[in-house]
C-alpha cells in the first residue's frame, strides 16, 4: 500500500479533508484529497446533514458505521454532539436489527477479533492480528449465546461487543484505539442461522462443556500475555456460563460481567433514586424479579448486598426477595434451580396456596411486591391486571420493565402511568420520550447498563485496578443515584442520557477512588479525579 492509502484507510489516523496543507505535504497526501481543508466542526455539520437524509433505524446505523470505519475522531465528535439521538441508533434498540442481519449486510469486520472453538490453538495469533500492535486496555467479549433478549445469534453477536465499546468511548472517553471487540465463536444453536447460506460463523451446533471452557481459558490466557493491563468485559453469555466464568476470574483479574453486574448497579441506582422520590426506605420494600437469569439475579444480589450493608441481618434481607421464573415463584424444592437462584428461594409453608403460585399474576396477588423488575424477555407480561393489583397495595409502585429490545418490554411506561394513576416510578431498558399524564410531564429513566458500565470501566482502567469488586460497584450505584433531582415534578429515577458524559466522569472518579481506598489501584495512582481526566480521550485533531 502506498503511504497515502495506508493513512486514509486507517480510521485511527485518517482525518479526511481535515488534513492541513502542511500535513498533506509531510504525509504524502498532496493530491490524494480534494483541495479544500475542512475543520472537524465543518465535517461534522456536513456528515450530520447526510445522516438526516437516511431512513431512521438500520440505514442510519449503517451510515454511522461507515463513518466509524473511516474516521474514528469524526465519528465520536459527531456522536458526542447528538448523543440522545444517536445512542439508540448505534446501540440499543437498533443494534438488535443489525445483529439479526449481520451476516447479510456484512461489509467489514470493524476491527474485531474472531476466535474459534475449532481452532483454539490459534487464539493468541487471532487476538494479536486483530489488535495490530495497538495497546489494548479494554476488551468486550461475547459468545453470542444470549444476545439482549433475542437469543442465540452466533458470530452475528459480535456487533454487541462493537456497540458496547462505542458507548464506552462516547460516555467515558476510553481511547478508541485501545479497545478490542472479541467474538468467541463456539457455533450456534440458532436453526435460522445454521440454514442461512449467508451465515458467516461456524456452521455447527454450539459447543458446550469442557471444550467451550478451553476456548474461554485460552482467550483469558492470551489476553493476559498480550494485553496485561486490559479490563475484560463479558457480554451476553448464556445463563449456564456467565456466573461461572465471572466467579472463576473476578478475584484474579480485572473482569466485569455487564449483564449481571452492570444491570445490578443500574437497577440498584434506579431503586435508590425512586426511593428518594417516594421518601421511602429500602428496608421496607418487597422485591419481585420476573426472569431470574443473569440480569435478574445480578439485580437481586446488588439489592441484597445493599440491605446487608445498611445493617440488615443476611437471612432477613433474603426474605425481602421473591423470584419468579418459568416455573413460577421459586421455592427451595423447585426443580432446575440455578446456583444463583438457590440463594433466594422461598418455602412453600409461607403460603396457603403455594402450589398455585405458578404464574406472575398469582404471585403478585400473594406477595404484594413494592418493587417489580422484569428481565424475562416476555413482552406484555406486566399486564393491567397485575400492575393494578400491585398498585392497590403500595403508594408508589416501583416497576422496571427492562427486557431489551423494545419489542420485548414487559410493559410500556405510558400504560404503567395510566394503570397506576401516575403513581408508578418506572424506568425502561430502552429510551422513551417524556410522557404527559394528567397535566404532569414524566421523564422516563433509562435503566440500561450503558448508563453505568462506561464509568465502571473507566474508573477501573484509570486506577489500574487489579480487580473490579462489589465495593466499587456499590460506589458506582450510590454516585449515580445521587445525581437525580427527586423534587422535580415527574422526575426520572435515573439521570438523563443527555448528561451521560458529565455524570460518567463523576461516577468513574468514585469507582477509581474506591479502588485506591481498598489498595487495589496501581502503584502511584493516588488522585482518582486526575487519573480519570488523564485517561479521557476527546475527539479532536
Ligand atoms: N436494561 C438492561 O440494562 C438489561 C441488562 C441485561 C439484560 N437485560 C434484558 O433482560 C432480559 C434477560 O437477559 P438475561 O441476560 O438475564 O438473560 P437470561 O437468559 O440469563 O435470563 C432470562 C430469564 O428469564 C427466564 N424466563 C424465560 N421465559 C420466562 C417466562 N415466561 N416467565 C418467567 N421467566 C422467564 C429464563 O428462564 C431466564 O432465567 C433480556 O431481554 C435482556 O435484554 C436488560
Ligand atoms: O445491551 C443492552 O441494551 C443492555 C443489556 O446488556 C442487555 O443485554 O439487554
Ligand atoms: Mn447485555
Amino acid at each position: 500500500m502506498t503511504n497515502a492509502s495506508s493513512i486514509l484507510n486507517n480510521a485511527f489516523l485518517n482525518k479526511g479533508t481535515a488534513f492541513t496543507k502542511a500535513e498533506r505535504k509531510q504525509l504524502g497526501l498532496t493530491g490524494a484529497l480534494p483541495a479544500r481543508v475542512q475543520t472537524l466542526a465543518e465535517q461534522e455539520k456536513q456528515t450530520y446533514a447526510q445522516f438526516k437524509t437516511k431512513h431512521p433505524g438500520l440505514e442510519q446505523r449503517q451510515f454511522l458505521m461507515d463513518i466509524f470505519n473511516t474516521n474514528r475522531t469524526l465519528f465520536f465528535y459527531l456522536m458526542g454532539q447528538h448523543i440522545v439521538e444517536m445512542m439508540p441508533i448505534v446501540y440499543d434498540p437498533v443494534i438488535a436489527d443489525s445483529i439479526e442481519q449481520y451476516s447479510d449486510i456484512f461489509v467489514q469486520p470493524q476491527g474485531a477479533a474472531f476466535l474459534s472453538v475449532d481452532d483454539i490453538a490459534s487464539t493468541k495469533e487471532r487476538l494479536a492480528n486483530a489488535a495490530d500492535g495497538r495497546d489494548i486496555r479494554l476488551i468486550v467479549v461475547t459468545d453470542g449465546e444470549a444476545i439482549l433478549g433475542i437469543g442465540d445469534w452466533g458470530v452475528n453477536g459480535v456487533d454487541i461487543s462493537v456497540g458496547k465499546l462505542m458507548v464506552y468511548t462516547a460516555a467515558a472517553g476510553i481511547d478508541p484505539s485501545q479497545v478490542l471487540a472479541v467474538s468467541l465463536d463456539a457455533g450456534t444453536n440458532n436453526e435460522e442461522l445454521l440454514n442461512d447460506p449467508n451465515y458467516l460463523g461456524l456452521r455447527h451446533p454450539r459447543v458446550k462443556g469442557k471444550k467451550y471452557h478451553q476456548l474461554v481459558d485460552a482467550f483469558m490466557d492470551a489476553t493476559e500475555e498480550l494485553f496485561p493491563k486490559a479490563l475484560v468485559h463479558f457480554e451476553d453469555l448464556g445463563r449456564d456460563n456467565a456466573l461461572d466464568i465471572l466467579q472463576q476470574y473476578q478475584t484474579k483479574r480485572p473482569v466485569f460481567n455487564d449483564d449481571i453486574q452492570g444491570t445490578g448497579i443500574i437497577c440498584l441506582a434506579g431503586v435508590l433514586g425512586a426511593l428518594k422520590i417516594s421518601k421511602e426506605k429500602l428496608a421496607d420494600q418487597k422485591f419481585l424479579t420476573f426472569g431470574a437469569g443473569n440480569a435478574g439475579m445480578g439485580i437481586a444480589n446488588m439489592l441484597y448486598d445493599e440491605l446487608v450493608r445498611q445493617g440488615m441481618d443476611p437471612d432477613e434481607a433474603r426474605r425481602h426477595f421473591y423470584l419468579v421464573d418459568v416455573q413460577g415463584l421459586l421455592f427451595n424444592d423447585t426443580p432446575d434451580l440455578t446456583p444463583a437462584q438457590k440463594e433466594f428461594t422461598r418455602d412453600r409453608s409461607e403460603f396457603a396456596n403455594a402450589d398455585e403460585l405458578t404464574n406472575l399474576a398469582a404471585v403478585v396477588k400473594a406477595v404484594h411486591p413494592t418493587v417489580m423488575i422484569g428481565t424475562s424477555k416476555q413482552p406484555g407480561a406486566f399486564t393491567e391486571e397485575i400492575v393494578k393489583e400491585m398498585a392497590a397495595h403500595t403508594k408508589r409502585p416501583i416497576i422496571f420493565p427492562i427486557s431489551n429490545p423494545t419489542k420485548l418490554l414487559e410493559a410500556r411506561p405510558a400504560d404503567l402511568l395510566k394503570w397506576t394513576d401516575g403513581r408508578v416510578l418506572t424506568a425502561t431498558g430502552v429510551p422513551f420520550d417524556d410522557i404527559t399524564y394528567n397535566n404532569t410531564t414524566y421523564t422516563i429513566g433509562q435503566a440500561n447498563n450503558a448508563l453505568v458500565y462506561p464509568a465502571v470501566g473507566m474508573g477501573a482502567i484509570a486506577a489500574g485496578a487489579s480487580q473490579v469488586n462489589e465495593k466499587m460497584l456499590a460506589a458506582a450505584a450510590y454516585a449515580l443515584s445521587d445525581i437525580i433531582d427527586p423534587n422535580a415534578a415527574g422526575a426520572a429515577v435515573l439521570p438523563p442520557v443527555a448528561r451521560l458524559e458529565e455524570f460518567t466522569a463523576k461516577v468513574a472518579s468514585v469507582v477509581a477512588q474506591s479502588a485506591i481506598d481498598q489498595g487495589l489501584a496501581a502503584k502511584g495512582v493516588t488522585d482518582a479525579k486526575k487519573a480519570v481526566l488523564v485517561h479521557k480521550w476527546t475527539p479532536a485533531y
